[in-house]
C-alpha cells in the first residue's frame, strides 16, 4: 500500500502514527504500550520521539532541562531542525514508513505548533518552517487535564521549561487550533481521555487504529 497520499497539496505518511498532549498527559506511557501489543502481533514498527536522541534532540532536552529560557522563534527553529533530520535522515521516518514500517511517534510538529506560537509572528514562523514535512496519518491527542497533568509531574524529580500551569494553559487552547486545521488538511485524530486507566486508554487507541492501519 502507498506510503503516500496527498490532500490539500501536503503529503501524508501511511503508517504514520503520532502521540500529541501537554507534558504529564501519557502519551509515553501509551506509546510504549501500543506498541508492545502490535509488535506481539508481529507489526514491523519503529518507536520514536520528538526531541529525539539525536544530536539536535539531546541539546534540546538538554536546554529545556536547564529551564534555558530561549525565545520561542529559537526553540521552533531547534525543533525544526530536529526534525529534519528525523523525517528525511537515511534512518529516518520517510524510509521506514517506505519500507512498510509503523512509525509511533511521541510528539511531532503539532507539538511545534502548539508549544511555539506564542504569537502571531512566531506562529507564522513555526508553519514556515514545519510546513514541508508530511503529516502523519493519525494523531492520538491524550487529553488530559492541566491540573492532572501537574499531579503526575510533580513526581518528577525536576521540572522542564515549559512544566508549568499558565503554559500548557496556552499549550491546550492552541492544541484545538492545530489539531482542527490537521484534521482540515485530511488527517484523523482521536481525542481521547487521558484520565482513564492505562490499558482502558490503549485498548480505544487499538480499536481505532485497527480500523485504519492494516493490522
Ligand atoms: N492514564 C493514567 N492514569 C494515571 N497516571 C498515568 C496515566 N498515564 C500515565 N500516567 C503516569 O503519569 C506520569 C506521566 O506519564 P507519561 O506517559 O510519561 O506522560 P508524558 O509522556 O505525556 O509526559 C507517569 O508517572 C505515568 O506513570
Ligand atoms: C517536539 C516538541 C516538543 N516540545 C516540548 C514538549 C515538552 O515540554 C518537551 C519535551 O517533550 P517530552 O520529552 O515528550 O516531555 P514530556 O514527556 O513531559 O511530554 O518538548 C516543544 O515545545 N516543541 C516541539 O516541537
Amino acid at each position: 500500500m502507498s506510503s503516500r497520499k496527498k490532500s490539500s497539496g501536503r503529503t501524508i505518511l501511511s503508517r504514520f502514527v503520532v502521540f500529541e498532549g501537554i507534558d504529564g498527559a501519557g502519551t509515553t506511557t501509551q506509546l510504549r504500550k501500543v506498541a508492545s501489543s502490535l509488535k506481539g502481533r508481529g507489526h514491523p514498527l519503529w518507536e520514536t520521539r520528538e526531541p529525539t536522541d539525536g544530536p539536535v534532540g539531546v541539546f534540546i532536552r538538554e536546554c529545556l532541562a536547564s529551564g534555558l529560557s530561549l525565545p520561542a522563534s529559537v526553540y521552533a527553529y531547534l525543533f525544526a531542525a530536529d526534525r529534519d533530520l528525523h523525517v528525511f535522515g537515511e534512518d529516518g521516518v520517510m524510509v521506514r514508513v517506505g519500507r512498510g514500517e509503523i512509525v509511533l511517534c511521541d510528539r511531532y510538529l503539532h507539538s511545534s505548533l502548539a508549544y511555539q506560537s506564542d504569537s502571531d509572528h512566531t506562529r507564522e514562523l513555526v508553519e514556515d518552517l514545519n510546513h514541508r514535512f508530511p503529516l502523519p496519518e493519525v494523531v492520538i491527542y491524550l487529553d488530559t487535564p492541566v491540573e492532572e497533568c501537574l499531579r503526575r509531574l510533580s513526581s518528577r524529580p525536576q521540572k522542564d521549561l515549559f512544566e508549568q500551569r499558565e503554559v500548557l494553559m496556552n499549550v491546550v487552547s492552541r492544541y484545538r487550533e492545530v489539531l482542527r486545521a490537521y484534521e482540515a488538511e485530511g488527517g484523523k485524530v482521536l481525542y481521547v481521555d487521558g484520565t482513564q486507566p492505562p490499558d482502558l486508554i490503549s485498548r480505544e487507541i487499538l480499536k481505532f487504529l485497527e480500523g485504519i492501519l492494516d493490522i
